[in-house]
């Protein structure tokens, strides 16, 4: 072979390897571009800014044989278990439903929180640090034993305030003397102090105030840190553990006032972490946020913020109930404690597991018509792969349909619309109607607070409607309103008529048969 044939035929080689290579390259951007599309939508799945929990670092490993509340952590196959990958026809899931009666829960490891509320751990602590300083008849003074200064001093009321939830404005002559007592000790005591480093915060769970004062068993006690030396700087009024639709703040210290706290809790000494005594439990786009925002306005129902996805993530429900249990907000035994997450309806495994936790929790499910369901979270879904600047978004119809012009039922969002092959999991479930929750909130959320035992609280000033976003909002103190973020209310694609009507035809023997289940109508067209 000639040195030219020689170079011709590895030129070739070259050349086929390069073409082999863009046909890789191909198929590899495809895979890529797949995979990518399939993290969007998996990230699409947890799109609630409240749905990123951040995971606790100390959180304590699960072990069955170490389950105190007798939980298993698998689920285990019963009838009531509908397959995800398996969509019943109309009839089948009708069949299948008349065979079996309601489910039984009762033989689960079930136990009531009234049994024996999990509490938080309040034990005095045995090592108790060096008290620096004087304790005075109201007013206790000593260094934290984990300084985040050089001096670092907390000062307590033996006063019980159980937490700064619970400050109102009767409560400012005792935070004055607080503060004059902490600058008091600085000035005779310390050199070169700052009084802008001056601040309040919630107790730590499990400091040393906690274990210091933990005879009286309280989380949670107002708290002067001094960060004398530190950078922990900010303004005097609660950083922490005051949730931000409940204050009224703004900039000016001890204005911590809100009309819906309860006034006098003094002499309520149960104040701890429950586990949750209700769970929204979805459905997905269909209101959770705004219901469970709408409902913290009663004083007696303490919300989880984040969505915890503890029941439906394997990882954070091997972490045990105790991890659960630490991301609840601080109670009372008349509260009620709620958390939402919209991907328990959907998940097969999920009922079992919360009702082995609480024989009878109260379960709430808020849908709307399926069709505008499945379209907002199509909105979510393009909206989401746009900020990730994905390159190929598929129209809503490539989505929801198959190549044969019939609908996709395998698609999540198809799915999650389906109410009536979830919703006979449940038990103890109220149904709230979303579509009518946002043009009257309030007539929901009273039929919640019936179902809920709890007094009559929320009323229409506790509402104002933003004519720009078209919901109603809350009405804060200083008669602003809080609204939900723009993530709600999103502007819906325009779908062509005849999908819509498609779509409609597909939903509606389910919507019938899930009138059926629920006793009552809703006024989804068919
Ligand atoms: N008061 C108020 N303010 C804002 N939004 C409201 C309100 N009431 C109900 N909604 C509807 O809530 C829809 C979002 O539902 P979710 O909060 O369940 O979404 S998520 O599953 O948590 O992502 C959201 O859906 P889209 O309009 O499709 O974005 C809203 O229609």
């Amino acid at each position: 072979m000639s040195k030219y044939q020689n170079k011709t035929t590895v030129q070739s080689r070259v050349s086929l390897q390069r073409n082999q290579y863009r046909i890789l390259d191909a198929s590899t951007r495809n895979r890529r571009l797949r995979q990518m599309l399939e993290s969007l939508e998996r990230d699409n799945f947890h799109e609630d800014p409240h749905a990123n929990l951040v995971m606790h670092k100390k959180a304590p490993k699960f072990e069955d044989k170490n389950n105190k509340f007798g939980l298993s952590s698998g689920s285990t196959g019963r009838r009531y278990n509908l397959p995800r990958s398996r969509l019943l026809s109309l009839n089948a899931l009708i069949e299948e439903d008349s065979k079996n009666p309601a489910p039984n829960y009762l033989s689960l490891n079930a136990r009531s929180l009234g049994d024996k509320p999990p509490t938080a751990n309040c034990a005095p602590n045995p090592h108790i640090p060096n008290i620096q300083t004087p304790v005075d008849a109201k007013l206790a003074l000593f260094k934290d034993i984990r300084p985040a200064a050089e001096h670092h001093y907390l000062v307590i009321p033996k006063e019980h305030v159980p937490n700064v939830k619970y400050l109102n404005k009767n409560n400012i002559p005792l935070l004055e003397e607080m503060k004059s007592f902490a600058l008091n000790y600085f000035s005779t005591n310390i050199n070169n102090y700052d009084v802008n480093k001056l601040s309040i915060e919630k107790l730590p769970k499990r400091s040393f105030g906690v274990q210091l004062f933990g005879l009286l068993c309280l989380i949670g006690f107002v708290t002067f840190y001094l960060f004398l030396m530190g950078d922990l700087i900010h303004p005097i009024c609660f950083k922490l553990g005051l949730p931000t639709n409940r204050s009224d703040l703004a900039s000016l210290p001890y204005k911590c006032t809100n009309s819906n706290f309860p006034l006098q809790v003094t002499n309520n000494r149960s104040l701890t972490k429950r586990l949750p005594n209700c769970i929204i439990v979805g459905a997905r786009k269909c209101g959770t946020r705004a219901l469970l925002e709408f409902l913290d306005i009663h004083p007696q129902i303490r919300k989880v913020t984040d969505e915890l996805h503890f029941f439906d993530d394997e990882r954070k429900y091997n972490l045990g109930l105790d991890w659960y249990l630490e991301q609840m907000p601080l109670s009372l035994e008349s509260d009620v404690v709620i958390e939402k997450t919209p991907a328990y309806f959907v998940t097969e495994y999920v009922p079992e597991r919360i009702y082995a936790m609480n024989g009878s929790i109260k379960i709430i499910l808020i849908v709307r018509d399926p069709v505008t369901r499945l379209i907002s979270d199509y909105a979510q879904l393009a909206s989401n792969r746009k900020a990730k600047k994905a390159r190929n978004i598929e129209s809503f119809e490539e989505l929801i349909m198959l190549a044969n012009g019939k609908i996709n039922s395998n698609h999540k969002a198809i799915r999650i619309s389906l109410y009536a092959i979830y919703f006979s999991r449940w038990i103890k479930i109220h149904v709230v109607d979303g579509d009518q929750f946002v043009y009257d909130p309030l007539s929901e959320l009273q039929k919640i607070e019936d179902f809920l035992g709890l007094p009559s609280h929320i009323n229409r000033d506790n509402f104002t409607y933003n004519t720009t976003k078209g919901f109603y909002c809350i009405r804060t103190e200083d008669n602003g309103q809080r609204c939900l973020n723009k993530n709600k209310g999103r502007k819906h694609p325009d779908i062509h008529p005849l999908v819509i009507q498609k779509l409609r035809r597909f939903y509606d023997p389910y919507n019938k048969y899930f009138y059926k289940l629920v006793g009552r109508k809703f006024a989804w067209p068919g």
